[in-house]
């Protein structure tokens, strides 16, 4: 049975974009994560009045023109698989803004949502301003792209990172929480994971839990999968074989990554 914190692809037509992905506040039980991934054929265009939330929209595949009033972002996206690991070009946009995604090639794309929390300018996020990032050791080696991270203030409230994880390894580990609103030591957001696996018949495991278990699920997710993460600790296991690729939509009352180690399992860190 699939995990009430786990989306199967929708794959449902509407107008000239399928929504491949879709959880929006209404029915996924969070505050303030939105997420939704589009495919667009060639020529094809999706439009969206965004009311109280703001929207960073990755090219994820393809390549698109994204129009917002005057602005007119041509052509962005720079690779026909996430798989290709190299960083894509995104484009923010405030709240209140009427947004146009039209496809120049076929295009998978994904809009991230959170409240937004002030008027911001539309701005490019270049592929080439994409910091990546190397972190961990041994079996806990990740890259991460940071397309909207704490430290660039382009956002009132949202941030998006991007994750490659080798076969074999996990990531979100050693595993971490930021599930309460007490800064300094721990940020309140919420995330969601959307999932890629190449070969595509893979699979990885993700457990979402928290420390007193009254959420404990864990979940084989396949390609093009959402997992919803409103709480608790999130890591992220592959199986041989198969490298997996996810990408973080994140959002709270605050806009900074302050997240808690399971101190069962810090001590992953501590490794010559
Ligand atoms: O470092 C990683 O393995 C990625 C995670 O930090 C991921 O972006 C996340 O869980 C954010 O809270």
């Amino acid at each position: 049975m699939v995990s009430h914190l786990q989306r199967k692809p929708l794959n449902e037509q509407r107008g000239e974009a399928k929504i491949v992905q879709e959880v929006m506040k209404q029915d996924s039980g969070l505050q303030y994560v939105g997420f939704r991934l589009i495919g667009l054929e060639p020529g094809a265009a999706y439009e969206e009045t965004l009311a109280g939330d703001e929207c960073c929209i990755v090219a994820l595949t393809g390549r698109i023109t994204v129009t917002e009033g005057e602005h007119v972002f041509a052509g962005i996206g720079t690779r026909e698989s996430v798989f290709e690991r190299k960083a894509t070009d995104s484009v923010f946009v405030s709240g209140g803004k009427t947004i146009r995604v039209e496809s120049v090639t076929a295009a998978q794309v994904a809009l991230c949502y959170s409240p937004s929390l002030h008027p911001l300018p539309t701005k490019l996020i270049a592929a080439r301003d994409v910091g990546s990032e190397q972190r961990g050791k041994y079996q806990n080696r990740r890259t991460v792209h940071n397309i909207l991270p704490d430290s660039d203030p382009s956002a009132s409230s949202l941030l998006v990172v991007e994750v490659y994880t080798d076969s074999g390894n996990f990531s979100s580990y050693p595993p971490h929480k930021h599930d309460r609103d007490n800064l300094p030591d721990e940020s309140f957001l919420e995330e969601t994971y959307y999932h890629e696996l190449d070969p595509k018949q893979g699979f990885v495991f993700q457990r979402v839990y928290t420390d007193d278990r009254s959420l404990d699920e864990t979940m084989a997710v396949e390609h093009g999968d959402v997992v919803i993460v409103p709480a608790g600790y999130h890591p992220v296991g592959v199986p041989d074989g198969y490298t997996s690729y996810y990408l973080n939509v994140m959002a709270g009352p605050t806009r900074v990554w302050k997240f808690h180690n399971d101190p069962d399992h810090a001590w992953i860190l501590d490794r010559d």
